[in-house]
């Protein structure tokens, strides 16, 4: 990223019509699907009952996973001290001056870093965004998570280790619900790979022309996300239709990325997504990907893949499959669609 585009900044001096390197209208005219006028209410999964062994509980969450790949999750047990230093901590990181930003500027050819990145059709979304990998630790850039302002740092070291806590929970339980045994599971998944992502969504005084986020779904087995400062923005894609979803505060959301799809063997959807912008408000939120371990194959689990249950992805392994995924062009699902295996009727 040599010459670095900063919404934030952009955003202070934006007018109508806004700049041009943002405008997405011809892809919004171009896109076949529409929204609808109407949210859909996310499913929501209560943990406490999950860890307390409910089998009603887990029946939900196996149905959820398969058809909405998105939920809302409560009782999690994360504790809203750690949650509001959290906040205090990523909305100073924002309020930082640019220089002290850019210290953590997103380099060249790198998907790491503090930045803005070209999107669709060459043109910006409407976000400024903070990616790191923190997990395994030796492949924490030295310049990127070591070097945040200690207010941030501390808190989110801990909030890291709480949500990989009960990204690993959830994997173990959505393993039983599809009948996989848990070893499998945690030869994929045991000190996988992690990534967080800081947004900031500043005030667009035409969200209608911009794209908070463009359309994706995740690489991941899942990601949490959490709306730092309740404010809503996320929309999914359901039957051809995206539909703008309302979250309850203090949740957190997860969804089901493309490798618990291909590892389900397309027993569980990931979920196309993407964010408007917001005319008034800004909008601040962290996504955490719980991933598969650099060293894994990945592809649908042998236990589900006996005959007569035919493999419906290919296998490669964890480290190509990133590299591939960062060197194509971004575009809904397309890059699941591309480890499908065609079988004949
Ligand atoms: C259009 O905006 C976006 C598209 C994709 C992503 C994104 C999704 C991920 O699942 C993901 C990830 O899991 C990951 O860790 C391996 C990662 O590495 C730093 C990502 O950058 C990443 O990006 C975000 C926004
Ligand atoms: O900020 C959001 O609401 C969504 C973020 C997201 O989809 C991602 O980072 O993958
Ligand atoms: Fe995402």
């Amino acid at each position: 990223m040599a010459s670095m585009v900063n919404v934030q900044e952009v955003a202070k001096g934006a007018t109508i019509p806004i700049p041009q390197q943002f405008d997405r209208s011809d892809e919004q005219l171009l896109s076949l699907s529409s929204t609808s006028p109407l949210p859909a209410t996310t499913p929501t999964i209560d943990m406490a009952r999950l860890v307390c062994g409910d089998l009603d509980e887990l029946q939900k969450l196996h149905s959820t996973c398969k058809d909405w790949g998105i939920f809302q999750l409560v009782n999690h047990g994360v504790r809203s001290a750690l949650l509001e230093k959290v906040k205090d901590g990523v909305e100073e990181f924002f309020k930082l001056p640019l220089e002290e930003k850019m210290k953590f500027k997103m380099r060249e050819g790198e998907q790491e870093g503090y930045g803005c990145r070209k999107r669709g059709e060459g043109k910006y979304d409407w976000v400024d965004s903070f990616n790191i990998v923190t997990n395994p630790l030796h492949r924490r850039k030295p310049h990127l998570f070591p070097e945040l302002p200690s207010t941030l740092r501390d808190p989110l070291e801990c909030y890291l280790g709480e949500l990989q806590k009960l990204g690993t929970q959830l994997l173990n339980l959505m393993a039983r619900a599809l009948g996989i045994e848990k070893k499998e599971m945690m030869e994929l998944c045991d000190d996988g790979m992690q990534a967080v992502r800081l947004a900031y969504y500043p005030p667009c005084p035409n969200p209608e022309l911009v794209m908070g986020l463009t359309p994706h779904s995740d690489i991941t087995l899942i990601t949490f996300l959490h709306q730092v400062n309740g404010v809503d923005g996320l929309e999914i894609k359901r039957d051809g239709l995206w539909f703008p979803l309302s979250f309850n505060p203090h949740v957190f959301v997860v969804n089901v990325g493309d490798i618990l799809e291909i590892f389900s063997n397309g027993a569980y959807q990931s979920i196309e997504h993407k964010v408007s912008a917001n005319k008034e408000k800004e909008r601040i939120t962290i996504a955490f990907s719980v991933n598969a371990k650099l060293e894994a194959e990945i592809g649908p689990s042998k236990t589900l893949t006996n005959n007569p249950r035919p493999p419906l992805f290919r296998r490669v392994g964890m480290e190509q499959y990133l590299q591939d995924f960062f060197s194509r062009k971004l575009n809904g699902k397309s890059y699941l669609e591309h480890m499908k295996i065609q079988h004949s009727a």
